[in-house]
């Protein structure tokens, strides 16, 4: 691990999502998770901020560059799969998304002495459409998601990737696939390392429910937004449930 001098040079901006430190943050009141974020933005090349990337260890931006080839890959063949689960084209999302963009975090969890009274990620659903979650080898379990109204520990598995539905498939699909809300916890004397990826369409693309997922049976949940906005959205409020996909809900007043 590198000495928090040093990662302080690469800190993340007030208001920004990118660096090392902690996102989600907007009030000297507000309790804080029990996490060190690093995260940085891929694709498209325009939202690379060079500046961010760690000169030490030698190889890191080399494997982190390698990995997210691959997992980019992974994400095009999965979205490809949902398509055809729902009776669509392969191709649909990968032409709907443009230049998919894609982003790094790497969450640590250090040990923490009272479990029961801080968590290491607020409970929140991904703004992206997919994400891919790595634990580290051999980690404690820490990754809950919210089902049947009681959290559910994700067990890790070795040599395994968790797939998260995030806000904006389950926004495309009519509410078919469903984002899922999930938290992180901390361990008492156990660490933990997440590295997480985010999958989402281009940020000038203009999403809403697919016309062939909407019918009588099936109404419009969901309306019509820029991604962009509604990254700009999300990143800009604090982690809460999935609060954050109130922004794409027609909401019953306003629904005819
Ligand atoms: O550490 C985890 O397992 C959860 C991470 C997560 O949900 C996120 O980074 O969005
Ligand atoms: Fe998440």
């Amino acid at each position: 691990m590198l000495p928090v001098e040093e990662k302080q040079r690469y800190a993340m901006a007030p208001g920004t999502v990118q660096g090392y430190g902690q996102a989600f943050v907007f009030s000297e009141d507000q309790k804080l998770d029990w996490c060190n974020m690093f995260a940085l933005g891929l694709e498209p090349r325009y939202i690379r901020n060079p500046k961010l990337w760690p000169r030490r260890p030698a190889h890191f931006s080399e494997t982190v560059e390698t990995y997210s080839t691959e997992i980019r890959k992974l994400c095009a063949n999965l979205l490809k799969y949902i398509a055809m689960s729902l009776g669509l084209k392969g191709n649909v999302f990968q032409e709907m998304f443009g230049s998919a963009v894609q982003a790094v975090r790497m969450n640590y969890y250090p040990p923490c002495p009272r479990p029961d009274l801080v968590l290491g990620l607020s409970p929140h659903s991904d703004g992206s459409a997919i994400t891919v979650l790595q634990q580290g080898k051999g980690n404690s379990v820490g990754l809950q998601i919210f089902k049947d109204d009681k959290w559910v520990p994700v067990l890790p598995l070795p040599n395994a990737l968790v797939i998260n539905i995030g806000d904006t498939l389950e926004v495309l699909t009519n509410g078919k696939y469903k984002s899922v809300e999930h938290r992180a916890v901390t361990h008492e004397d156990k660490d933990r390392l997440s590295i997480v990826t985010f999958y989402a369409p281009s940020y000038e693309v203009e999403l809403g429910p697919m016309a062939e997922l909407v019918d009588e049976n099936n109404p419009c949940k969901y309306k019509r937004y820029n991604h962009g906005e509604y990254n700009k959205h999300y990143i800009t409020n604090k982690l809460e449930g999935k609060k954050t996909l109130e922004f794409a809900k027609i909401r019953p007043e306003n629904s005819n």
